[in-house]
C-alpha cells in the first residue's frame, strides 16, 4: 500500500513532472529569498499547472498578508505550510483570511518539541515534523537532517502527520516502517534535499526511486 508523500523545494517543471508522474501525494513549492528551492508567485503559477491530481503545497516562513496575498492570488494552492514560528491565532487568521487548510511546520530536537505540536492538535488541518535546524543554519527547512524518530512513539495525534527531515534512499524503508507501524498520527513522509544532487537541483531519477519505495517499501 503506497503512503502520501510530499516532494518539496520543487523549482523546475521537469521536476513536477517526475514527481507527479511517480505518485507524489504534494508537490511543495518555497516562498523564502534565502533557500535555494525559492519560487516567485509567478513561477509557481507556471509550475502549478503542471501539477495534475496532486496536493498543491505553498510553503512560507513566518509571512505577512500582502506576501501570502500574492502567493494564493497568483499559484492559487491547495494547502498553506507554515514552517515559521506561527502562532495559534497567526494560524487562525491564516485560516480565516485564505479560507485553505493549513499544515504547521514543527522542529523537533527532544520529546519537549512534540509537546508543542499538540497545542496545534484541532486548529491544523496537518501537522509537519521536521527536524530541529542545525546551528548557524540559514534556512528553517530543507537542512536534510533528521530527528531521532523513536520520539514519535510517545505521539499521540488526532491530527494527521507527515514525517520529515533528512529522509534519503538510506532511510527511507525505516520512514515508511515507522508510518505503517503507526496508531498515532502519522500518515505520510515529506522530503526535499533527499531527492536532490546538490542543494535545490532535483534529481529525476532519486525522485522516481523515492517515489517507487514509497509504494512498495523496499
Ligand atoms: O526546503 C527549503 O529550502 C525550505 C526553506 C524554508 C522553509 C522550509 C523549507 N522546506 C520545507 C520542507 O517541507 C522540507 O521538505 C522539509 O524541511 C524537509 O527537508 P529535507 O530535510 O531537506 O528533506
Amino acid at each position: 500500500m503506497s503512503i502520501p508523500v510530499k516532494i518539496c523545494g520543487l523549482s523546475t517543471p521537469e521536476s513536477v513532472i517526475a514527481a507527479r508522474d511517480g505518485g507524489a501525494s504534494h508537490l511543495g513549492f518555497i516562498f523564502f529569498v534565502k533557500s535555494p528551492r525559492h519560487v516567485s508567485p509567478e513561477q509557481a503559477r507556471d509550475l502549478v499547472a503542471l501539477s495534475g491530481d496532486c496536493q498543491t503545497v505553498a510553503v512560507s516562513v513566518d509571512a505577512d498578508d500582502a506576501y501570502l496575498d500574492a502567493i494564493v492570488g497568483t499559484m492559487e494552492p491547495d494547502l498553506l505550510q507554515l514552517h515559521g514560528s506561527e502562532s495559534l491565532e497567526r494560524v487562525a487568521e491564516v485560516k480565516s483570511r485564505y479560507g485553505l487548510p493549513v499544515m504547521k511546520a514543527l522542529a523537533v530536537r527532544g520529546i519537549d518539541d512534540l509537546a508543542r505540536a499538540q497545542i496545534y492538535e484541532g486548529h491544523v488541518d496537518l501537522l509537519l515534523l521536521d527536524a530541529k535546524p542545525p546551528k548557524g543554519a540559514e534556512l528553517p527547512g530543507g537542512n536534510g537532517v533528521s530527528f531521532d524518530w523513536s520520539l514519535v512513539e510517545n505521539l499521540q495525534s488526532q491530527t494527521p502527520i507527515l514525517l520529515s527531515g533528512g529522509i534519503d534512499q538510506s532511510n527511507v524503508k525505516e520512514a515508511i516502517a515507522l508510518v505503517r507501524d503507526a496508531a498515532n498520527g502519522l500518515v505520510g513522509l515529506d522530503l526535499s534535499s533527499g531527492v536532490e544532487s546538490a542543494p535545490g537541483v532535483k534529481d529525476m531519477a532519486k525522485i522516481a526511486a523515492l517515489l517507487e519505495a514509497s509504494k512498495t517499501g523496499a
